[in-house]
């Protein structure tokens, strides 16, 4: 099994947090690390496990350059039953309406493709005092017991 790991971030630590978590995943097997911007959507493999470490920007969105991945694969719309993910998200408590909502939204869209969760999706919170680079290895590291 492989485990393909893609963030959405502006600036780094949505992909601090995904090289963080890279060696905790290299547990279950080879690890890609995958920039959601690069829109490789046909990483998704149900043989495979996905991890996304994604912040949230605008209006609860993706970060600009992430938001065409979800988009061509709502347009690809492929059948993604058996495909397993978990989600890291990151946002900030200020934003009030939107706070982590693109972690929300990625749960969506894969769900309603036919993905199953496993474990809990991660809120950070920029504005706590959590290390995110700690707390990515924490959650990963109750993921990987999962898989
Ligand atoms: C301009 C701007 C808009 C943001 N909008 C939101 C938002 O709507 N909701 C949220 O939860 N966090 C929001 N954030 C917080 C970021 O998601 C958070 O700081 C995150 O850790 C940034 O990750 P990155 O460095 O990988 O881009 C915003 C941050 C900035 C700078």
């Amino acid at each position: 099994m492989s485990v393909h790991i893609f963030y959405g971030s502006s600036t780094g630590t949505a992909e601090g947090a995904a090289n963080a978590m890279f060696d905790v995943f290299a547990k279950a097997g080879s690890v890609e690390l995958h920039d959601m911007m690069d829109g490789e959507i046909d990483a998704l493999d149900p043989a495979d496990f996905h991890v996304f470490s994604c912040a949230t920007y605008g209006e609860g969105e993706l970060p600009a350059g992430s938001t065409e991945f979800f988009e061509d694969l709502l347009e690809a719309s492929p059948d993604l039953t058996g495909l397993r993910f978990a989600v890291f998200g990151l946002g900030d408590s200020i934003y009030v309406d939107t706070y982590n909502a693109a972690g929300k939204t990625i749960v969506e869209h894969l769900t309603g493709l036919g993905a199953t969760q496993v474990g809990d999706r991660f809120e950070h919170d920029n504005s706590g005092t959590d290390d995110v680079d700690e707390k990515a290895v924490e959650w990963a590291e109750q993921i990987v017991a999962q898989i």
